[in-house]
């Protein structure tokens, strides 16, 4: 197992209850996002996945809600049509909230943001912030897209992945050598480390 698909396997353990599927594609998006930008210009987000309910009470719409309003059957984060959706509307401030099974329920989101109890590399802005104050205070696991075109991932307040995109399109696609060398957040009881590590042999907490 490759240290990205354990860190995912880990955070949607049964009691997060984010499966691996629905993860897994909202990362695949955030780094065709972290790539491909729109229109040349280079585009950032925020992913807000599971515990809806608990998520919608720590956020507001910036602007009358462009998904939430669509069946639910059109949101499912598998279409292609709500994946470029997705890239269309990343252009806006604010960020999206996906439902455990994929549905994309909100975008242009603003996520209430204090920054007490939260672990965050300096460096990282207002975007970061509120995706770690947002797994502080939810069971969400949140994806970032830096305009910077990296993607990180956060829970319990805390980053713990940052993803370059090249690296895993190469990885997904068995095209990376184990000796690659890759940067990895490691889970420890309590916190984190960030350790650079050999792609998929990381060393663990
Ligand atoms: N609390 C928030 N909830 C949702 N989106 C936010 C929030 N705060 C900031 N953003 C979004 O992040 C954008 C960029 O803010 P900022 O540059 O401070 O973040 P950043 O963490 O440095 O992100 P990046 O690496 O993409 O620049 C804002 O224009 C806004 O769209």
């Amino acid at each position: 197992m490759s240290a990205e698909s354990d860190l995912i396997a880990r955070l949607c353990c049964p009691g997060r209850g984010v499966p691996t599927e629905t993860l897994t594609a909202v990362i695949t998006l955030a780094v065709e996002i972290a790539r491909e930008g729109r229109e040349g210009r280079r585009v950032g987000t925020l992913f807000a996945i599971g515990d809806c309910d608990a998520v919608r009470q720590v956020s507001r719409p910036l602007i009358l809600d462009p998904l939430s309003e669509h069946p639910a059957g059109l949101r499912h984060i598998s279409s292609n049509d709500v994946r470029e959706t997705i890239k269309e509307l990343a252009q806006l401030d604010g960020g999206f909230v996906v439902e455990e099974d994929g549905t994309v329920c909100h975008g242009a989101r603003y996520f209430d943001t204090r920054s007490a109890g939260v672990s965050l590399p300096l460096g990282l802005g207002s975007r970061h912030m509120a995706a770690a104050s947002v797994t502080r205070d939810t069971k969400a696991v949140a994806v970032v897209v830096s305009e910077s075109a990296v993607v990180r991932l956060f829970h319990n307040g805390a980053m713990v992945n940052e993803i370059t995109p090249e690296l895993w399109l190469l990885r997904r696609h068995g095209l990376l050598k184990d000796e690659v060398e890759d940067r990895t957040v490691v889970e420890q009881a309590g916190g984190i480390a960030v350790a650079a590590s050999q792609g998929g042999s990381g060393e663990r907490g």
